[in-house]
């Protein structure tokens, strides 16, 4: 059902720190920093060969990000999106097993414009899993 690695996402403290390591220090093509509001985050894309970096900051009260955060003050991988055909038929069967879908259950629109949800890391060895329809 999952297909490529879309990608890795890192929450960060400050974005434009986190942005300026992997292009000054790293040498990766970067994104402008882009506001999600309706996800409670801004993203940077790290633009690889193969996939893509999302560098992601808390963004207004209530950010999904931010008890992981203060978990983990300095940063940490936070989530691994892998691309979807067909997002309903995934989150329908996923859920007939037991998985956990967050939210609302229904897709939203992500940073590609494109639907995604998420499933609980508990019930994924400990990893928050992104699913984003291709
Ligand atoms: C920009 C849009 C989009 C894109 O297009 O790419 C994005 O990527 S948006 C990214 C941000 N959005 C989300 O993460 C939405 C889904 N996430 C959530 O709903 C929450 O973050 C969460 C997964 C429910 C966790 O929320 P939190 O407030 O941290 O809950 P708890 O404190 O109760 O944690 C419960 C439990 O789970 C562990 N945990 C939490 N986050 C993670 C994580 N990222 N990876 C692994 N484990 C995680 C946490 O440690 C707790 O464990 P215990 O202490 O053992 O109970
Ligand atoms: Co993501």
């Amino acid at each position: 059902m999952i297909g490529r690695l879309n990608h890795v996402a890192i929450a960060v403290p400050d974005l434009a720190s986190a942005t300026a390591l992997y292009r000054d220090q790293l040498g990766a093509t970067v994104s402008e920093p882009q506001a999600e509001p309706d996800h409670g985050v801004t993203v940077v894309f790290v633009e690889l060969p193969n996939t893509k970096v999302e560098l992601l900051e808390p963004l207004g009260e209530g950010s999904p990000i931010q008890a992981f955060l203060d978990r983990s003050p300095s940063g940490g991988i936070h989530h691994m999106c892998f691309e979807v055909d067909d997002i309903m038929v995934a989150r329908d069967k996923l859920k007939a097993e037991g998985a956990r879908v967050l939210g609302s259950g229904d897709p939203k629109i992500g940073a590609h414009g494109k639907p995604v949800l998420f499933l609980h890391p508990k019930d994924f060895n400990g990893t928050l899993i992104e699913l984003e329809e291709v």
